[in-house]
């Protein structure tokens, strides 16, 4: 079984070596991944459905202990993970929801400064079932980032939102990054996504890395850019997916 072991982890954010995981005798659904993410890097991670991006980051997120496997998988001590919906407990405020678990006599400063950093200022004694599907990722986010992880593991975290709230979630996101840096992996089906928001964007083909691909188009990025245009030509291909269909 795999070890999350944070103390030996000195230039890096993550650490897999030769990760294995399987449901059953069938067959593995990651085959023997070996894969680094840098401390403070943006690593998106794509594939096929059912090539297994879920179940690299629950391994990663130490989510899968009753799961058969082996490798090493070494991780940061703060880790925080944001999944497709947001989790918040239905019977616990906005705020009270944040700072869950947060300990010291600044966790409520805190997570007041985490709710306005995501823009929901004035929102922190709203119950969960009153916010927007998008507030609710951004209490999700603020949950996250009160913690200070040093790696943040995001599973499909905008994909239940609809394209314009999307699209300002990415900005969030993009600040949040900014101001916190911590290296983060995102799971995601929505190759501009990747491309928008990543330094590195990995395919991951039957549980390997299949690419393993820099994204170096600078800081703002336009889908209208040809080298934009020509990045989701490739990872489309990689993906198996003629462009033409997805128009
Ligand atoms: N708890 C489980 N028990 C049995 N099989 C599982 C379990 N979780 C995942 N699988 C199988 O493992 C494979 C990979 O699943 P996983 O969720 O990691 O894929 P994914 O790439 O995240 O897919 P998607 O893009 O559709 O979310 C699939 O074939 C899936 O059926």
């Amino acid at each position: 079984m795999a070890t999350h072991a944070g103390e030996s982890l000195k230039d890096r954010a993550v650490r897999v070596e030769g990760l294995s995981r399987s449901f059953s005798k069938a067959g593995g659904v990651i085959n023997g991944l070996d894969l680094t993410i840098a401390p403070g890097e943006f690593v998106a991670l794509i594939g096929r459905s059912g090539s297994g991006k879920s179940t690299l980051l629950r391994a990663l997120a130490g989510l899968d202990r009753s799961v058969s496997g082996s490798g090493i998988v070494e991780v940061p001590d703060r880790v925080s993970v944001v999944f497709q919906d947001s989790r918040l407990l239905p019977w616990r405020r906005v705020l009270d929801n944040v700072t869950l678990g947060l300990t010291g006599s600044d966790a409520r400063t805190r997570g007041l400064e985490a709710l306005s950093e995501v823009g929901l200022e004035g929102r922190e004694q709203a119950w969960p079932h009153e916010l927007s599907g998008g507030e609710q990722q951004r209490s999700a986010l603020a949950r996250s980032l009160v913690r200070d992880p040093q790696l943040l593991l995001a599973d499909e975290p905008f994909g239940a939102l609809d394209a314009l709230t999307r699209i300002k979630m990415h900005k969030l996101l993009k600040k949040l990054y900014a101001a916190h840096n911590p290296a983060i992996l995102l799971v995601t089906h929505d190759v501009d996504e990747a491309i928008a928001l990543a330094d590195r964007v990995i395919v991951l083909v039957d549980g390997v890395v299949g690419s393993d691909i820099h994204v170096d188009l600078g800081e703002k990025r336009s889908p209208g850019d040809p080298r934009f245009a020509a990045l989701r030509a490739r990872l489309l291909a990689e993906l198996g997916v003629v462009e033409d269909e997805v128009a």
